[in-house]
C-alpha cells in the first residue's frame, strides 16, 4: 500500500500541494489525471525519493519513507519516466546490464521474456541487436515498459508511457497493465486510459 499523508509542497511562490493525502491499495491501479503542471510527476518524484515534499509523509508498505530506507523502498518499484533517456548501447546489452545488477540476479530468462513481449508488444525481431538511439520515441517508450515489465516488482510507475502509440497499441499495452497483479500508478492525459472503468481516476 501507498499513502501520501498531509503532503505540503512549493517550488517558489507556487503551492503545488497543501496537504494533500491519497491511499492506494495493494493491486489497485490508479490513473492521476489532474492537469497539466498540477504535480502528477512530481507526486511519483516524492515516490521514488528524487524529491521531497516540505511537509507530510509518504508511507510505502507500512515504511515511513527516509533516507534510511529509500533503497530498499526503491528496489520494490519499477518506473518508467516520462522522457525516457536510455544509453548509447544496444538493446541486448542495456538488458545484460540490467539484471547484472545485485538486486536483480534472480530474475531468469529475460532474453526470452524480452523477445516475447516485443512480439506481443509489435517490435521488430531485430530489437536486441539494435542501438536504442535508433529507435523511435514510441519504440523506445515500449522497450522501457519492457523492462519495467521484466523487473516484476511489486509496484509500478507509469509517466505518460503511451502518448507516442497508436490507438491499437495503446489498448494493447493497456489490456496488459489492467491484467497485471502489480499495484500501478499511471500519469496520463490520454482518453483511453479515463475510459478504463477499472482504473481508479485521480484529479486534484
Ligand atoms: N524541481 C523543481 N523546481 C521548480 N519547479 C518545479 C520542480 N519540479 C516541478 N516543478 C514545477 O511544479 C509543477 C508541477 O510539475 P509536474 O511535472 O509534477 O506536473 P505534471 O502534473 O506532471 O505536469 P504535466 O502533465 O505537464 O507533465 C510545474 O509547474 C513544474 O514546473
Amino acid at each position: 500500500m501507498i499513502e501520501y499523508i498531509d503532503i505540503s509542497k512549493s517550488y517558489g511562490d507556487k503551492e503545488l500541494f497543501k496537504n494533500f493525502n491519497l491511499e492506494i491499495k495493494s493491486g489497485e491501479k490508479v490513473l492521476l489525471s489532474a492537469s497539466s503542471g498540477s504535480g502528477k510527476t512530481t507526486l511519483i518524484r516524492f515516490l521514488l525519493g528524487f524529491d521531497k515534499p516540505d511537509s507530510g509523509d509518504i508511507i510505502v508498505d507500512d515504511m515511513t519513507l527516509n533516507h534510511h530506507n529509500l533503497r530498499s523502498i526503491r528496489e520494490k518499484i519499477a518506473y518508467v519516466s516520462q522522457d525516457i533517456d536510455l544509453p548509447s548501447l544496444t538493446t541486448e546489452a542495456l538488458l545484460d546490464k540490467i539484471f547484472s545488477y545485485k538486486v536483480n540476479h534472480h530474475i531468469k530468462d529475460y532474453k526470452d521474456n524480452f523477445l516475447e513481449l516485443s512480439k506481443t508488444f509489435q517490435l521488430d525481431g531485430q530489437v536486441l541487436s539494435t542501438q536504442i538511439q535508433e529507435f523511435s520515441g514510441g519504440e523506445r517508450q515500449r522497450i522501457g515498459l519492457i523492462i519495467a515489465l521484466l523487473l516484476n516488482r511489486p509496484y509500478l510507475l507509469l509517466d505518460e508511457i503511451t502518448s507516442g502509440l497508436d490507438h491499437d497499441l495503446k489498448a494493447l499495452i493497456m489490456n496488459h497493465i489492467m491484467n497485471l497483479d502489480a499495484t500501478v500508478i499511471i500519469v496520463s492525459h490520454d482518453a483511453l486510459w479515463k475510459s478504463e472503468s477499472s482504473l481508479r481516476e485521480v484529479t486534484f
